[in-house]
């Protein structure tokens, strides 16, 4: 049996996800510190307006659980911290130890989605802590970092471990971080995107830092294509993408989450793909 076939199957024609009810979520933990699997939510969406007990009283109409997945070092504390701060933790790198989570809530077309955001360690010692918390994920983010081309081929790996420990239906979107918005003249209005002929080739492979970039674009399309998932590039240090990539899991899940969609089916991939910005200029 390929992966590709049954990979492919987990996110085409999922039920729709169950949402996290205010009262069964996990209390946040100490940063660092590892915690039993929380309990499994029951089914049913929330009642609007309920405040959430773990988000500083924040209110929502529904919420999910999103996890980060991915080898130690390709920058899923930083990518969840931009996305939930806006800001970069430069220096030096500190792994997570175990698990953490932290909460947002977005305006999706009208309705309050909460997502609940676990930063699992990517380290191989921490496996069996996460293990736990992958049966309840409603969506997972799977990062590789652009600058280490082992954390790109434990890709396959990571894919039959969540095979393995995720629900069948789990969202699942691949993402390569560390990626570097151009530095070269941009035209007004088109941050992200360049003139032709304005850039040099090796901006081609631009990474956001000094460190090179060892996996191309191509090379990770090439990877989510054939395991049927959406992807993006993104970089936690300048933001590209960060929030289009949780509010793209965001509509997707509240989409699933309802009984009787009232607007046409939210297609995930076509909406990354039109949605991403690139990182360099050279490609249509
Ligand atoms: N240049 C650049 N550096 C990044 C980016 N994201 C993270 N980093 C750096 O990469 C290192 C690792 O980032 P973390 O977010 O801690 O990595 P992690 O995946 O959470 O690692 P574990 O907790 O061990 O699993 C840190 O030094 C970050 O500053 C990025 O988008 N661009
Ligand atoms: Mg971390």
């Amino acid at each position: 049996m390929s992966r590709k076939k049954t990979l492919k199957s987990k996110g085409a024609s999922a039920p729709a996800a169950s949402a996290i009810p205010a009262s069964n979520e996990p209390r946040p933990a100490r940063p660092g510190t590892a915690r039993p699997g929380p309990q499994v939510p029951p089914n049913g969406l929330l009642q609007p307006g309920r405040p959430s007990l773990g988000g500083g009283g924040d209110f929502y109409d529904v919420a999910f659980k999103v996890m980060l997945v991915g080898d130690s070092g390709v920058g899923k504390t930083c990518l969840l911290v931009r996305f939930k701060d806006g800001a970069f933790l430069a220096g030096t790198f500190i792994s997570t130890v175990g698990i953490d989570f932290r909460n947002k809530v977005l305006d999706v077309d009208g309705m309050k989605v909460k997502l609940q955001i676990w930063d699992t360690a990517g380290q191989e010692r921490f496996r069996s802590v996460t293990h736990a918390y992958y049966r309840d994920a409603h969506a997972l983010l799977l990062l590789y970092d652009v600058t280490n081309k082992a954390s790109f081929d434990n890709i396959q790996a990571w894919l039959t471990e969540i095979q393995e420990y995720a629900q069948h239906d789990v969202v699942l979107m691949l993402l390569g971080n560390k990626v570097g918005i151009p530095t070269c003249p941009l035209q007004p209005g088109s941050e992200g995107r360049l003139a032709p002929g304005q850039l040099s080739p090796r901006s081609l492979y631009q990474v956001d830092s000094t460190q090179e970039r060892v996996v191309k674009r191509e090379d990770g399309e090439k990877l989510a294509k054939e395991y049927g998932l959406p992807f993006m590039e993104t970089s936690a240090k300048t933001g590209l993408n960060v929030d289009l990539a949780f509010t793209a899991i965001a509509k997707e899940l509240k989409q699933r989450s309802m009984k009787a969609p009232s607007e046409p089916r939210f297609q995930l991939h076509d909406y990354v793909k039109r949605e991403g910005r690139v990182s360099s200029c050279c490609r249509p």
